[in-house]
């Protein structure tokens, strides 16, 4: 394992794997968080290898050695979009491993979706405030112990996409994002203070499209021309990547897979 900046990159042999390996790691930290803390906040991704990761964990035959009664699941964005389209990240993480644990419906903070009669605005607004109802006397969000982030080709993360203004807020802990690149054009999403605000930080990317943004994140580009180079958890930052996405990662960085 190579420490990088505190960034560590795990390198696996494919998505498979990775995904096997981040879900066997997030059950172990899962169980240690509830000894220790007794209760989890845990932060969704969408996309293809987040998913993965909450179909392993679901798959898994250590699944139920954690007690989901305990945790609480939140998500780094959302895509605007009716409430049962299966673009949203929520449906889709409902069926990958949601709909399968006893956690309680209270426990589940999905966004607000675009049938629900309000505006995009006022669902930043409404998740922002579910954010301080959970959080600490005086904090603006809970503490988040482990963050799950994909990474677009473009190098985005949650739904802060290059050079928009997202990725430069840094006094709101949600945004409402109306031209997002990446259809559909309207989102919801967690900021960059809201996302490094989380003790763990973990990204999970794989493909030879993401090896591009990687390599240039961690050679030190800025966060407005590739959003991931601007996410650091307080305590640990980890890309799991498979060898396509870490083709452009300095070899001095890449740790075998294990
Ligand atoms: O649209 C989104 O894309 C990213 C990355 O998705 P991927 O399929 O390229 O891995 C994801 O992190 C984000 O949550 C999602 O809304």
């Amino acid at each position: 394992m190579t420490v990088t900046n505190e960034r560590r990159v795990l390198v696996h042999s494919d998505k498979l794997a990775l995904a096997g390996s981040v879900a066997a790691r997030f059950i172990t930290k899962t169980v240690d968080i509830l000894d220790d803390l007794g209760e989890a906040h845990v932060v969704l991704t969408g996309g293809s290898v987040g998913i993965a990761v909450l179909e392993a964990i679901n798959a898994s035959s250590a699944r139920d050695s954690v007690d989901w009664s305990k945790v609480s699941f939140w998500w780094g964005d959302e895509r605007w979009l009716p409430r049962n389209d299966s673009e949203r990240n929520e449906l889709q993480a409902r069926a990958a491993l949601l709909d399968h644990i006893a956690v309680p419906a209270e426990n589940v903070h999905p966004f607000a979706a675009s049938d629900d009669g309000i505006t995009l605005e006022d669902a930043a607004l409404a998740y922002a405030a579910e954010l301080v109802e959970a959080a600490p006397s005086g904090a603006a969000f809970p503490r988040f112990d482990i963050t799950f982030l994909g990474v677009g080709a473009d190098g985005h993360i949650a739904s802060l996409f290059p050079h928009l203004s997202g990725i430069r807020e840094t006094e709101l802990s949600v945004v409402a994002v109306t031209n997002s690149p990446k259809p559909p054009p309207e989102r919801l999403s967690l900021t960059r203070p809201a996302l490094n605000s989380s003790d763990r930080v973990w990204l999970v990317l794989a493909g030879a499209d993401k090896a591009s943004a990687l390599g240039l994140a961690l050679a030190g580009a800025s966060r407005d021309e590739v959003p991931v180079a601007g996410i650091k958890g307080r305590r640990r930052t980890v890309f799991f990547v498979d060898g396509a996405a870490a083709a452009e990662v300095p070899s001095n960085l890449i740790a075998p897979s294990y």
